[in-house]
């Protein structure tokens, strides 16, 4: 299967010359993957979505996405692509909530019954029917976010890229945030790009993750093989999720088990491992 996006050994040199590099693995995305990057602060995961999106030109190495180089064929990329970054205020831009969900669909020409279809479904999707009159600059930020959610998902992108999706998230929002991911993923076959800090949301997320460190993608593979790395996790300043670091240590002391996702997989397991040895 032809990748949708591989980027290849990126050197990028920002006006006040601070240089980022990302060498290493190369950056691929196949079609309907879940892809997460994890890196420290500032290891430029932002820096790398920016030239997916065509908005940043590498000095050295290689961007594709869908065959084409994103810096100079921004429209037809753009079109592909849904986006919402860590800074939602930069990208939310309607005087209302309904105008920013319209932005798109209205530049496209459609027509106002059409555009009313799409807002109205983007709304229904991500639960904010409610927020449509409001005014963006007033709003929480969890409800900021989930209208640039709505606004990137307005034109049922092929790929989604989030930064950092669930900062000012509460702990059910987050919830709601990795259903839905998961449910356009599988339902709509959108590809998903996302960065975040939270580690122990990323098993319910990803099929792959890659690890940024030092200026190289230092590792790639499934939630299973990257969480059981923890010396590669460690230096590169990330910690694994709890659930996964109790049960590698399990199977490091010969209890044989899969290591859970969430919190219901993990009980489940405890009870199987206690019932085995007979301690409950
Ligand atoms: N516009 C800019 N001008 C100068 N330097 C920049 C600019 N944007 C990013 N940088 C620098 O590039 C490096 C990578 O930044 P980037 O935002 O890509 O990291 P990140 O991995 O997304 O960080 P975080 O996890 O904190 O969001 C950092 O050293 C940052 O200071």
């Amino acid at each position: 299967m032809e990748p949708l996006i591989k980027v290849q050994c990126l050197k990028h040199i920002y006006p006040d010359k601070t240089e980022v590099n990302l060498c290493g693995l190369d950056f691929i995305v196949k079609p309907g993957e879940r892809v997460v990057v994890l890196g420290p602060n500032g290891s430029g995961k932002t820096t790398l979505i920016s030239h997916i999106l065509g908005l940043l030109s590498p000095v050295e190495g290689t961007v594709e996405v869908l065959g084409l180089s994103p810096d100079k064929n921004f429209n037809k990329i753009r079109k592909e692509i849904g986006v919402v970054f860590q800074n939602v205020d930069e990208q939310i831009i309607g005087p209302r909530v309904y105008d920013d969900i319209a932005f798109t669909p209205r530049n496209e020409g459609l027509k106002k019954d059409e555009v009313e279809r799409i807002v109205s479904s983007a709304a229904n999707m991500l639960n904010i029917e409610h927020l449509l009159n409001k005014i963006p600059h007033y709003l929480s930020g969890g409800q900021k976010k989930k209208v640039a959610l709505a606004g990137a998902l307005a034109t049922m992108p092929q790929i989604l890229i989030m930064d950092e999706p669930f900062d000012a998230l509460d702990p059910k929002s987050k919830k709601e945030m990795v259903n839905l991911l998961n449910k356009l993923n599988k339902e709509k076959n959108i590809t998903l790009i996302l960065t975040t800090h939270d580690i122990d949301v990323v098993p319910q997320l990803a099929d792959t993750i890659y690890v940024i460190n030092h200026g190289n993608i230092v590792m790639k593979g499934t939630p299973e093989e990257v969480f059981s790395n923890v010396d590669v996790l460690r230096c590169a300043n990330l910690e694994p999720p709890i659930l996964a670091e109790l049960f590698s240590r399990l199977c490091n002391n010969g209890f044989k088990t899969n290591i859970p996702k969430e919190i219901d997989e993990a009980e489940k397991l405890l009870m199987m491992l206690l019932e085995k040895r007979q301690i409950v």
